[in-house]
């Protein structure tokens, strides 16, 4: 997140000043007096909240009233829409390019998106002026990124989920209507134009993305059991959601020190342990890959490298394993595996580090990230495509008969695609870790040289290890066939020895 990139300093300071005298005037808040609120900006992490002394472990370090959250309970706007603040179901993607209507429905995100619209426009008469006044009003989330920035993510999958498009044609559909038949509850909205308004709903967006909370109920209500923790995780957009101020104070890391818990009336942020005087205090966002906590937040961490992921897609595998059988394998039988298999097909398959969660008090395992193997569900779809061969081929069927040659096809192919997959990034993961290990490069392609970096770490640990797993088959199946041949010179098994 760029804080306000042209705003001076001292305006800075003054700001976050204001808003800390807000904050600590709200009835039931409270702020340690060992804690404050620093500017980050040296760091690219903006505002965070730092102890200025030694600090215990359980010690509150802040108390939020919920009557302070902005959300759909607390906002005059839900007074005045009663009928857009009404839950409804989600509605699948595809209905949200249909044409607008002048009351569309809202769900959780929209209807936050129209609260910090409504807010936002009344300038200093909203009761969070304060507040929003230090919300981010730039983001160094991907989509924002130039084309030029976006390239610099290569092969990333994390460039297929930016949504742009969806965004703006989910804005234009329920945003945009709701507004231009309320001008009154939206100031001065009717001096602009749809593309300036479409701009500032894209703000609201991005902030609530990166800074709004899912609200828990209260812990006596019925919905207690189905309580999620803390920030924005799920999209179902049924789960109510609310700017928590202060809460969002906190930056966040894989290895963190605090907590957000929620009670009845309202909010508390606890220490987990001892925190040092000079220390940031640090929330957690959840075991996000660094593709995802760049998507949703704008930013990357080593900690975080952990919980990197990659795709594999299903279509570079196929395209490995049918290369075993391009031998007597007609087109229309190509066809006839693919319908046998139509309804069972995963797009892609997810590989990722076997890596715990941190501790109850933040911290990380000792223990380094391992891969420890390829998905279930690719082996049985694999199982599932040979199955499908051997029945539209007889003569293909009979190679497969044996177990080991089926596990050999499934693995070299496997192999095959990972090294494919990590052939269509531009640059080599030695390239990356040395831009990296350097510091040659900085801001958004520092970001997008992580990710990156992180995801062909992952291809290749799963070559290594199916490489590992291939040979030691390849052995056990050549010793077989020397031990069939009824003795003809030592067994592959005995030559090892
Ligand atoms: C809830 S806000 C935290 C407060 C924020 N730093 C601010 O100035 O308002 C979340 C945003 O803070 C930034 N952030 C959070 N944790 C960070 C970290 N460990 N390093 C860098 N930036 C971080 C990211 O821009 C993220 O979108």
């Amino acid at each position: 997140m760029d804080v306000d990139g042209g705003t001076a300093y001292s305006e800075f300071v003054q700001q976050t000043e204001t808003f800390l005298r807000w904050f600590q005037a709200l009835p039931g808040a409270t702020f340690h007096p060992d804690i404050r609120i620093e500017d980050l900006g040296h760091r690219n992490a903006g505002r965070g909240i730092i102890a200025t002394k030694d600090i215990a472990p359980d010690t509150v370090l802040f108390t939020i009233p919920r009557s302070s959250i902005l959300c759909a309970a607390t906002s005059a706007l839900a007074t005045h829409l009663p009928s857009l603040f009404t839950p409804t179901q989600p509605q699948d993607s595809d209905s949200e390019d249909d044409s607008p209507s002048p009351s569309p429905s809202q769900d959780s995100w929209t209807s936050l998106i129209l609260i910090l619209l409504h807010e936002h426009l009344q300038g200093p008469s909203s009761p969070w002026a304060p507040y929003l006044s230090i919300l981010p009003t730039s983001f160094s989330t991907p989509m924002f990124w130039t084309p030029v920035e976006l390239t610099h993510l290569q092969a990333s999958a994390v460039v297929s989920k930016i949504g742009h498009a969806a965004a703006d044609s989910m804005l234009r559909a329920k945003i945009l209507p709701v507004i231009r038949a309320h001008p009154s509850l939206f100031p001065s909205s009717a001096s602009l134009t749809d593309d300036a308004l479409l701009a500032l709903a894209h703000r609201m967006g991005s902030a609530i993305m990166s800074y709004a909370f899912d609200l828990e109920p209260a812990p006596d209500s019925d919905d207690e059991e189905d309580a999620d923790d803390g920030w924005v995780e799920d999209r179902d957009h049924l789960t109510p959601m609310g700017m928590v101020p202060m809460a969002d104070m906190l930056n966040a890391d894989a290895v963190f020190n605090a907590h957000i818990n929620h009670a009845e009336g309202q909010l508390t942020a606890t220490a987990l342990r001892p925190i040092r005087a000079g220390e940031e205090i640090l929330n957690y966002y959840g075991p996000l890959s660094n593709a995802e906590l760049l998507r949703r937040y704008g930013y990357v961490t080593p900690q975080h490298a952990r919980y990197d992921v990659v795709e594999l897609p299903w279509g570079l595998i196929e395209r490995r394993l049918r290369e075993r059988f391009h031998v007597g394998m007609k087109e229309a039988q190509w066809a006839a595996v693919g319908d046998a298999m139509a309804d069972e097909v995963e797009d892609s398959f997810v590989l990722e580090w076997a890596s715990e969660e941190p501790d109850a008090t933040g911290q990380q395992p000792g223990t380094p990230a391992v891969f420890g193997g390829l998905p279930e569900e690719l082996d049985e779809q694999v199982r599932a495509f040979l199955k499908a061969v051997r029945k539209v081929n007889a003569l293909a069927g009979e190679a497969l008969e044996d177990k080991q040659t089926r596990k050999e096809i499934y693995l070299d192919s496997v192999l095959r695609a990972l090294r494919d997959r990590e052939a269509e990034y531009a640059t080599r993961l030695e390239e990356d870790e040395q831009l990296v290990a350097s510091g040659a490069v900085e801001g958004r392609q520092a970001m997008a040289v992580w990710v990156r970096k992180g995801e062909k770490q992952i291809l290749r640990a799963a070559q290594r290890w199916v490489e590992g797993v291939l040979d030691e088959l390849r052995r056990s199946m050549a010793a077989e066939r020397d031990g069939g041949r009824g003795g003809d010179g030592p067994s592959a098994k005995r030559r090892r020895h």
